[in-house]
C-alpha cells in the first residue's frame, strides 16, 4: 500500500538531481494529501445536507481537480507549474471553503500547515521570497480567522466542533508526516553520501591489481607506526620485496600473465604475513613493502626468509630467469629500534638499499639492512 503511494509520488523524478526531485516529490505528495483530505469534508456534506453546501461540495470538486492536474502537471516535466498550482489550489480551497463554512471548522489551520513546509517545496529557497509567502499565508489566515467569522452556509452546533478536530488533525498530520518524509530523505542521502565516501576510501588507499593496500595506505600506516614504537618502546620492522627478472618474465609470458603473477604473489605475501597488526602494500611495479609492527630484526628476518621460500613454493615457471626455473622474490629488511630517532622513509630506504644488495648478491634471497648497503 505505502509502496504504491510511494510510486505515485515519485513518478518524475526519474533521473532527475536530487534537490528537484525531492521538490517534485514533495509538490505531489501535497497534491495527493488535499486531493485526500478533502474527502471527510466531501462526505459530511453530501451525507448532511447535500440541498445547503452543493457550493461549496462543487467548488471542492473543483479544487481536486486541481491537485490531480499539477500531478499529471509534474509526471508531465513542468515542476515549477505544477508546484504553483498546488500552492495556489490549496490556498484558494481553504479560503473558499472558510468563506462558506466558517472559521469555526478551523479548515484554516491548513495555512499554517503549508507554511511549515513552505521552505520545503522550493529548490533554492530564498529568505525574502519566502518571507512574502509566509506573509501571504498569514494574511489569508486573518481574513479567514475574522472576516469569514459569520459563515455563509455554517455547520451547525456540536458538529462544528468535530469538524474543528478534523481540520486540526490533518493540519497535524500535514505538517508532522512531510517533517517525517524529508527526515527520511535527508538520512537516506547521508548514508549515500557514508557509502560513497567509504567507496572512494577503499578505492584511494586500494592497490586495484592485487586488492592490497596501496602506497598512500602504506605513507598513513608508517606514519602512525612511527608514534606507537615510540611511545610502546617496540622495534619495528619493513621489508621490501622484489620479483626477480620479472622483466623478463613479461617479455616471455606477456604482460596479462604478468599481472596474475603479481596476483598470485600478493596473495601469497598475505598468506604469510597474517598478524592483523601487519601490512602488506604494494610499493609500486612488481615491488612490495611490508610493515611488521613489534617486531625485531630476528623475527622480522624469519618471517622475510618465509615470504621467500612461499613465493619460491608457488612454483610458477618463468623460463628466463637468471636465478631458478620458477619466480623468486628478493627482500630487504631493516628495523627501527625501539629509541631510533631516524624517520619511517629512512628504515623504509634502508630496507630498499638491503634489496639492492640482496639483487646484487644473486637475488631469491634476504638482506638485513647494514651500514654502509
Ligand atoms: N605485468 C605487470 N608488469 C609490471 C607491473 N608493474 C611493473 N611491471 C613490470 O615489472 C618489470 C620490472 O622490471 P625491472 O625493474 O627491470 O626489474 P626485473 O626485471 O624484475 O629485474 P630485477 O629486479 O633486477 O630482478 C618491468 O618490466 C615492468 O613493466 C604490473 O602491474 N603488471
Amino acid at each position: 500500500m505505502y509502496a504504491s503511494i510511494k510510486k505515485l509520488w515519485l513518478r518524475g523524478t526519474l533521473g532527475r538531481p536530487p534537490r528537484l526531485a525531492r521538490q517534485i516529490a514533495l509538490t505531489n505528495q501535497i497534491a495527493l494529501f488535499g486531493a485526500v483530505a478533502t474527502l471527510p469534508y466531501q462526505l459530511f456534506y453530501l451525507f448532511y445536507d447535500m440541498a445547503l453546501y452543493w457550493p461549496v461540495f462543487s467548488l471542492n470538486m473543483l479544487f481536486m481537480a486541481g491537485y490531480l492536474a499539477a500531478l499529471g502537471f509534474n509526471w508531465g516535466q513542468r515542476h515549477t507549474y505544477s508546484r504553483n498550482l498546488v500552492l495556489i489550489n490549496a490556498c484558494t480551497q481553504i479560503l473558499v471553503v472558510t468563506y462558506f463554512i466558517g472559521a469555526a471548522a478551523g479548515v484554516h489551520l491548513f495555512y499554517y500547515a503549508i507554511g511549515s513546509v513552505l521552505s520545503l517545496i522550493f529548490i533554492r529557497y530564498r529568505a525574502g521570497m519566502l518571507a512574502l509567502l509566509l506573509g501571504v499565508l498569514v494574511v489569508l489566515f486573518l481574513v479567514c480567522q475574522f472576516a469569514f467569522a459569520e459563515a455563509a452556509t455554517p455547520v451547525p452546533e456540536p458538529l462544528v466542533h468535530w469538524m474543528f478536530a478534523v481540520s486540526v488533525v490533518g493540519a497535524m498530520t500535514l505538517s508532522g508526516s512531510f517533517s517525517y518524509l524529508f527526515r527520511k530523505e535527508i538520512d537516506h542521502a547521508e548514508d549515500q553520501l557514508i557509502q560513497s565516501n567509504r567507496d572512494l576510501e577503499k578505492l584511494s588507499s586500494t592497490d586495484k591489481l592485487t586488492g592490497l593496500a596501496n602506497r598512500r595506505s602504506l605513507d598513513r600506516f608508517l606514519n602512525r607506526e612511527w608514534s606507537r614504537s615510540h611511545q610502546d618502546q617496540l622495534p619495528t620492522s619493513i621489508l621490501m620485496c622484489d620479483v626477480d627478472c620479472f622483466k623478463s618474465y613479461n617479455d616471455h609470458y606477456g604482460h596479462q600473465a604478468g599481472d596474475e603473477c603479481l596476483q598470485a604473489i600478493a596473495q601469497a605475501l598475505t598468506d604469510v604475513v597474517r598478524r592483523p597488526t601487519d601490512l602488506v602494500t604494494r610499493y609500486g611495479g612488481e615491488e612490495f613493502a611490508i610493515v611488521l609492527p613489534m617486531t625485531p630484526e630476528t623475527d622480522a628476518g624469519v618471517i622475510a626468509e618465509r615470504l621467500r621460500a612461499r613465493v619460491e613454493s608457488l612454483a610458477i615457471p618463468h623460463a628466463r630467469s637468471e636465478v631458478a626455473p620458477v619466480v623468486t622474490i628478493s627482500v630487504g629488511l631493516s628495523t627501527l629500534a625501539p629509541a631510533g630517532e631516524q624517520p619511517m622513509e629512512q628504515v623504509l630506504a634502508q630496507a630498499d638499499s638491503a634489496l639492492y644488495r640482496a639483487k646484487r648478491e644473486g637475488r631469491n634471497q634476504v638482506r638485513q639492512y647494514r651500514d654502509g648497503d
